[in-house]
């Protein structure tokens, strides 16, 4: 794992936008396309106020989100709320969107045909990913019910239910993170910090970022 430390947050979010950007215009050059996952939660709307009006060629750019919360698009805690809101808009509003969620009672309903619909974007080009501080990354949370499956399975997608989590989840596995190629973390805060320093040492069932962050690019501000 390699850590980047920021003087601030603001700058992070512009400094790690520009990074982005010039990734995915470095993987057009070379494929027809360049997938792109992107967490949910608090931390990265501002990292997609600035890497929306990047000028690369987003009909070119498939952008999925690396977990979802498996409520409907109407309520605040949906991810892909967060990204119709802050990232595809501006010039991103020409980027292809790869849904996580669709409208049935559980992930279960969806799972294989959302699955099915991701086979064309592996590996991925490019993942963005977060962290909380119980040290989960993107739904693969400690003492989750399916956890081994999420660590050590093949399945592409993995739905979830987890003492830490309010609602049924539906997540990328590690291995399709693990297959990316490229993968950056960002994080906000001292005790996200020592989340990932702690995580380090720890085995991916006691820590599921730690299935990740070999070959990762952590991204840190204190505030
Ligand atoms: O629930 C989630 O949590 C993580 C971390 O979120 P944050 O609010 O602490 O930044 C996020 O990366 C993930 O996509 C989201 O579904």
């Amino acid at each position: 794992m390699e850590l980047i430390e920021y003087p601030d947050g603001e700058m992070m979010m512009i400094d790690l936008a520009g990074k982005l950007a010039s990734e995915l215009r470095q993987c057009l050059l070379n494929h027809d396309h360049a997938s792109f996952a992107v967490p949910g939660g608090t931390t990265p709307g501002p990292v997609f106020d600035n890497l929306c009006s990047a000028n690369l060629d987003w009909s070119r750019v498939h952008v999925m989100l690396t977990d979802e919360r498996w409520v409907p698009e109407t309520s605040e805690r949906s991810n892909t709320r967060l990204l119709r809101q802050r990232l595809l808009t501006d010039r991103a509003a020409e980027a292809v969107y790869v849904p996580l969620y669709a409208d049935a009672p559980t992930p279960e309903d969806k799972l294989a045909d959302l699955q099915e619909a991701l086979k064309p974007e592996l590996p991925l080009s490019l993942v963005l990913l977060g962290m909380g501080a119980d040290m989960h990354t993107a739904s693969i949370f400690p003492g989750a019910d399916q956890l081994d499956l999420a660590l050590n399975g093949t399945d592409t997608l993995v739905a979830m239910r987890a003492p830490g989590a309010p609602e049924p989840r539906i997540t990328l596995s590690a291995k399709v993170l693990r297959e990316a190629m490229s993968r950056h973390i960002v994080i906000v805060g001292r005790e996200k910090r020592e989340a990932l320093e702690l995580a380090n040492g720890l085995s991916p069932a006691e820590a599921p970022v730690a299935a990740i962050l070999p070959g990762t690019i952590v991204h840190w501000a204190e505030s």
